[in-house]
């Protein structure tokens, strides 16, 4: 089936043309705000304020680099310093954008000021999950416009991928990714968290932690793995952000993971997050709510 003149293009590598991010002075404020969320929000340790500007500072400067327009999403008092994780709290489909529903209680009300924010810059929101649906950003990957992987786990539910499905239509397979319980249910474990498109048919991937059915699926459909090696899982080396194809964004501290990439092709911008990453454990694809793509 062809796509649509005014359909989206649905994709995770495509070279970036429009991306929504919030920064450091909308999500965490002040130092203050996050010395009372880091415990509460589960947060390895505390992120320092001035670190974490200077540190998104950079990743728009590369974001930047490769021809992106960056949409700042804004301030609202509602909102915990996790906002700035802005992947979650929408998708995307061929008609545009979906708020999802949160599956962490406290960032709840995410989606709605994504929601606000979107329309009154004129990007179509063609839905929303709502009720008992549960579903966050980064628990979906889109493989091209008729192939999309979700993950069912803490963050989001059967429900959810039930109004997912209704909102993308009967013409796109919904290849669903069972995750195990891993550190169990107050801890962040996405489906990007094990793994992170590099190119249209190239994938980064963590396969200790990888659904059998799911690493077949995609080998099946012609996929090849590029491996994160067990010492720096932890150290965020699958969370890679492709800003363009084979040319991504990756936290330091995973040599390991960027010589492999390096082997494949890639061109790799390497990003120091030790404020805006490692504590809430949320890497370059948390970060970044891609829009447009080429
Ligand atoms: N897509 C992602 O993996 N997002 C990371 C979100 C981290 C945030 N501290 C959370 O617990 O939701």
């Amino acid at each position: 089936m062809s796509v649509g003149m005014n359909e989206l293009k649905l994709n995770e590598v495509g070279r970036l043309k429009r991306v929504a991010l919030r920064r450091p002075e909308q999500a965490m404020l002040s130092q203050a705000k996050i010395d009372a969320e880091w415990k509460p929000l589960n947060y390895h340790t505390r992120p320092d304020f001035e670190v974490a500007i200077a540190e998104h500072k950079r990743l728009v400067e590369i974001i930047q680099g490769v021809g992106a327009e960056v949409i700042y999403l804004p301030a609202q008092e509602s909102l915990t310093m996790d906002s700035l994780y802005v992947r979650d709290a929408a998708t995307l489909c061929a008609k545009g954008v979906i708020l999802c529903n949160m599956g962490k209680p406290a960032r709840a009300a995410e989606p709605g000021v994504h929601g606000e924010h979107f329309r009154k810059a004129g990007i179509p929101v063609a839905g929303a999950i709502t009720g008992e649906g549960k579903v966050e950003g980064g628990d979906i990957i889109w493989l091209d416009q008729r192939h999309v992987g979700i993950a069912r786990g803490y963050r989001t539910n059967a429900e959810g991928i039930r109004q997912f499905k209704e909102i993308v239509g009967p013409d796109v397979h919904v290849e669903v990714a069972v995750l195990p319980h891993y550190k169990g249910p107050f801890d962040v474990f996405h489906l990007m968290s094990i793994i992170s498109p590099l190119d249209e048919k190239l994938q980064l991937v963590y396969s200790p932690l990888m659904p059998v059915t799911f690493r077949e699926w995609l080998l099946d459909h012609g996929h090849q793995l590029v491996e994160v090696p067990e010492e720096e899982f932890a150290s965020m080396g699958c969370n890679v952000l492709a800003i363009a194809p084979r040319e991504v964004v990756m936290v330091k501290g995973n040599p390991e993971t960027q010589r492999r990439m390096e082997a494949a092709g890639c061109k790799v911008h390497v990003i120091d997050a030790d404020a805006i990453s490692v504590p809430g454990e949320g890497g370059p694809t948390c970060l970044t709510r891609p829009l447009i793509r080429a």
